[in-house]
């Protein structure tokens, strides 16, 4: 597979890359970046995937949770995926709303058409990716984790949950945790999977928790109660209950006055970044 660096920034001693690449998974070309450390010019280093909520692209982490310097001190790499798939010919909201087509593709394989032309960021995030970040860069693939913010913080959930030999630890940012149960997911789920809520349940993190086979050793989630869409979409609340049920250990932190921003991201993302490297 080949992939095109169209932008390189030397960063904390380590290099902040941003390349592009044909996706088979995706039918299009896309944009994706990723932060190696230093550490990386003498030996594979572990490799930690974050995935960005609606309206992101692979930009916004890396301009704003200000990760690099404690990635470079870990020596981690982060990759950081584009949302959804884009370019011409891509179907998008026929409203252009920000929470649905372009910059929502919530981390599935779409059924419906058009949606199922492109979008396919399951596919994507849980295997060509990275298949192509372990073939062009200097990481370790045995030592891979995964974390995201609120869709993002869906889809780390969701591909974590069942791709545990390919993620070994997971965690999450204001994640959405029942898309089944709001909003933002009943409006994502019904337009790319169709109104059977029977298939919507392998997109939820709390019916996931439930039924996969192998359950995670931990899980890490923070989440602002100052957030506005903590109450209507995040419900963090379903979580807690899913992983009580399931017997899974969740560290869940309601953190007083932060909000849905990368603000409270950068707040805490020194805590995420060594509970990943703890564990790989
Ligand atoms: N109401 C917001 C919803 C989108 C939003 O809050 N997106 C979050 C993720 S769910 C985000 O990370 N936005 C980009 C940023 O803050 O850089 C909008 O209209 O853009």
């Amino acid at each position: 597979m080949i992939l095109e660096i169209v932008a390189e920034n030397k960063c904390f001693g380590g290099r902040q890359l941003q390349f592009t690449h044909e996706s088979s998974a995706l039918n299009c070309t896309m944009r994706c970046s990723i932060f190696v450390p230093p550490q990386a010019d003498t030996s594979k280093v572990p490799v930690l995937y974050w995935l960005s909520g609606l309206t992101c692209t692979d930009e916004n982490f890396v301009q704003k949770a200000g990760a690099q310097r404690i990635a470079a001190e870990l020596g981690v790499a982060i990759v950081a995926p584009d949302t959804s798939p884009r370019g011409e010919g891509v179907a998008d909201d026929p409203e252009g709303a920000y929470d649905f087509g372009l910059g929502a593709g919530f981390y599935l394989n779409a059924t419906q058409p058009p949606w199922n032309q492109h979008y396919r960021m399951y596919d994507y995030i849980s295997a060509e990716l990275p298949d192509l970040i372990a073939s062009s860069f200097a990481v370790d693939a045995e030592r891979a984790g995964i974390f995201g913010h609120s869709m993002g913080g869906h889809g780390a959930l969701t591909i974590g949950l069942k791709n545990p030999q390919r993620f070994k630890s997971i965690s999450a940012f204001a994640p959405i945790v029942a898309p089944t149960q709001c909003p933002w997911g009943e409006k994502a789920l019904s337009g790319y999977l169709g109104d059977d809520r029977e298939r919507w349940n392998a997109y939820d993190a709390c019916e996931l928790l439930q039924s996969v086979q192998q359950k995670p050793a931990a899980l890490l989630v923070d989440q602002g109660d100052a957030d506005n869409f903590l109450v209507e979409q995040l419900k963090p609340e379903l979580l807690q209950q899913a992983c009580d049920a399931a017997g899974v250990p969740l560290t869940l932190r309601l953190q007083p006055g932060y909000d849905h921003s990368y603000f409270f991201i950068a707040s805490f993302i020194e805590d995420h970044l060594r509970f990943h490297a703890d564990q790989l």
